[in-house]
């Protein structure tokens, strides 16, 4: 028998070691050929994506020239607030198309500038030209063109959020709320840009890039609707819809001085939406609108909360808007806070708080200091529950994808192997106990044991912190629009823990609205040189706050489950006081 030499080794001599390396050997090629293959794949769907969307605006701008529509026009129609464009189209003295070639025409301006705009509807036209032919001019949003942000479905559009391996898999039929919308005469024209997972308060991801924030083109929007609240600050949309399972609804209109509302989970269908935590039930994504005033707010729950929604989608609560809550005028109980002690928020966003607190008073309400009792708590069940399935589904969705560096800290974070885990833990425990807290609950749970306990431990949370603020006899509550106002692009997931202000609402599932009250100011920023920097996220805060002068810093009045109106009648009063 001839002897089989590889390299050195004699196979005579060594058969078992040589077979096995054989096998390990082979396996290793098949596996690495398979991952470039899957790589090079979903780079090439990407490629093609980006393409197609481009070609989406090319054919849109030829269009837009074509119809000579001056900018004067453009700029009239795009100013009026939404209940003046209501009543121009009411009464006729604006056409349907007119008004959406204004805003197709600002949209695509707007996209120029900070990359907000995933696609234009192709078919928005003909949507268009629908509703005029079968909607009633009385109808609440008769005309009016309205922004989706990607994760709500839309026939024949594929929702991706940044993940590659989504491109190609359009969505079956529209979401409740789309399709409410149109029958309530709204007409969609573009679906806008989101980070990659929607699981970060940034808003880039390797498919479509990162989208800026109009009021400084080198910081980040927020996320996760950072494309809606770009577009609504750039006066390219007069209505958004998004979604908020941390904040996404609040964080960007925070960063970009917009209006947004999360309703109480369940009182807006969130049926023919998409997003990665579908399977998480602890803490779940909520779905409202984003506007330029309260009205545009109001006026949209108004038209959503209507029998088709109830009949579509019976899971929600059949609850229509109660006008009388929201035109209430007795005088309420507010409580406030500007540091949740967890992390301590920048002097400007405490100011925003003293602003806010001051014109309620004025307008007769009672102030009284209350926050959310330990806040440390709640942010940990937030982490936990949001990576309870220790990161597996969306380590699944990203096994080939390019990771984006919005979601590149979190991702690291719940995929360290557990004995480096402990071992940080309890290092970074004397060191950044925010950041120990942080990486210990990011390991989500072991078992299903595991996580009914963490479902307890979220109801009794949420018990506790009702029966203190029933104790204290609160309407309402004012707090910081978030942790801080825009920072640069690419470091909010090094201030993850500035998003403590939101998530609080959201393991708590409290309807909260955050609205525009003030901007920095030289005084804000100049009163930086106190401000800790006791860990990454406040020294990330405070290298941010550098040039920040002339940002929009916004407030967050939050109420009790179901209480809608009576939040939105807070925001409303503080809205018209600070206009007075
Ligand atoms: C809540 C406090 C977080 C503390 C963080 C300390 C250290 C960081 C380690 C853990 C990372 C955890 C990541 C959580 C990030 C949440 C960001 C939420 C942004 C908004 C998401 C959202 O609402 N998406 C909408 C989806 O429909």
């Amino acid at each position: 028998m001839t002897t089989l030499t590889i390299w050195d080794w004699e196979v005579e001599k060594y058969p078992l070691q040589v077979g096995v390396g054989v096998i390990i050997g082979g396996w290793t090629f098949v596996k690495l050929v398979n991952y470039f293959l899957q790589r090079s794949k979903l780079k090439s769907a990407r490629v093609r994506k980006r393409a197609e969307c481009k070609q989406a605006k090319q054919v849109l701008e030829d269009q837009i020239k074509q119809r000579n529509i001056s900018k004067e026009v453009v700029e009239e129609i795009t100013n009026l607030s939404l209940s003046e464009l209501q009543s121009k189209l009411k009464d006729g003295t604006l056409d349907v198309l007119d008004v959406l070639h204004a805003y197709q025409a600002k949209a695509l301006e707007c996209d120029e500038k900070t990359n907000c705009i995933i696609e234009p509807f192709k078919e928005a036209e003909e949507w268009a030209a629908s509703v005029k032919e079968n909607v009633s001019k009385d109808s609440p949003l008769f005309g009016v063109p309205v922004s989706l942000k990607e994760n709500y479905g839309v026939e024949g559009y594929d929702s991706v959020y940044g993940m590659s391996v989504l491109i190609g898999k359009p969505s079956h039929e529209d979401s409740v709320i789309g399709q409410v919308l149109r029958s309530q005469g709204a007409i969609p024209y573009v679906r806008t840009n989101v980070p990659q997972t929607m699981i970060s308060w940034d808003c880039s991801n390797p498919v479509f890039g990162a989208t800026k924030n109009p009021h400084d083109t080198t910081r980040t929007p927020g996320g996760s609707s950072g494309g809606e609240c770009a577009l609504l600050a750039g006066q390219g949309s007069i209505l958004g819809f998004g979604s908020d399972i941390g904040g996404s609804l609040r964080i960007p209109s925070n960063m970009c001085g917009t209006y947004g509302f999360k309703p109480t989970v369940g009182r807006l269908s969130a049926k023919g939406t998409h997003g990665c935590t579908k399977g998480q039930q602890i803490v779940r994504a909520a779905y409202g609108p984003l506007a330029r005033d309260v009205d545009g707010l109001v006026t949209a729950m108004k038209a959503l909360l209507v029998p088709l929604m109830f009949k579509l989608d019976p899971t929600v609560n059949p609850l229509p808007f109660r006008t009388e809550v929201f035109e209430d005028n007795r005088k309420l109980k507010i409580g406030w806070y500007d540091n949740d002690g967890w992390f301590t928020p920048p002097p400007c966003m405490q100011r925003g708080v003293a602003i806010a607190k001051a014109k309620l008073e004025a307008m007769g309400h009672t102030l009284v200091p209350w926050k959310p009792p330990n806040a440390t708590l709640g942010a940990e069940l937030y982490v936990r529950a949001m990576f309870s399935d220790k990161c597996e589904t969306i380590n699944e969705m990203l096994r080939y994808d390019t990771l984006d560096v919005c979601f590149m800290i979190q991702y690291t974070m719940a995929n360290i192997y557990w004995p480096l885990r402990r071992f940080l833990v309890f290092i970074l425990h004397y060191l950044m106990p925010s950041l120990s807290t942080g990486l210990k609950a990011i390991a989500g749970c072991d078992s299903a044991y595991d996580f009914w306990n963490l479902a307890v431990a979220a109801e009794d949370y949420r018990k506790m912190v009702i029966e203190d603020w029933q104790s204290h006899d609160l309407d309402a509550v004012i707090s910081p629009g978030f942790g801080c106002p825009a920072i640069p692009l690419k470091t909010p997931a090094l201030a993850t823990s500035a998003v403590s202000y939101t998530t609080i609402f959201n393991v708590l599932n409290f309807p909260a609205g955050s609205l525009p009250v003030t901007k920095v100011n030289a005084a804000d920023t100049a009163n930086m040189k106190d401000y800790p920097t006791i860990d990454l996220a406040h020294k990330t805060v405070k290298k941010g706050m550098v040039g920040a002068e002339g940002l929009p810093v916004n407030v967050q009045c939050i109420t009790l489950p179901w209480h809608e109106e009576q939040c939105l009648r807070v925001m409303k009063d503080l809205e018209t006081a600070l206009k007075a």
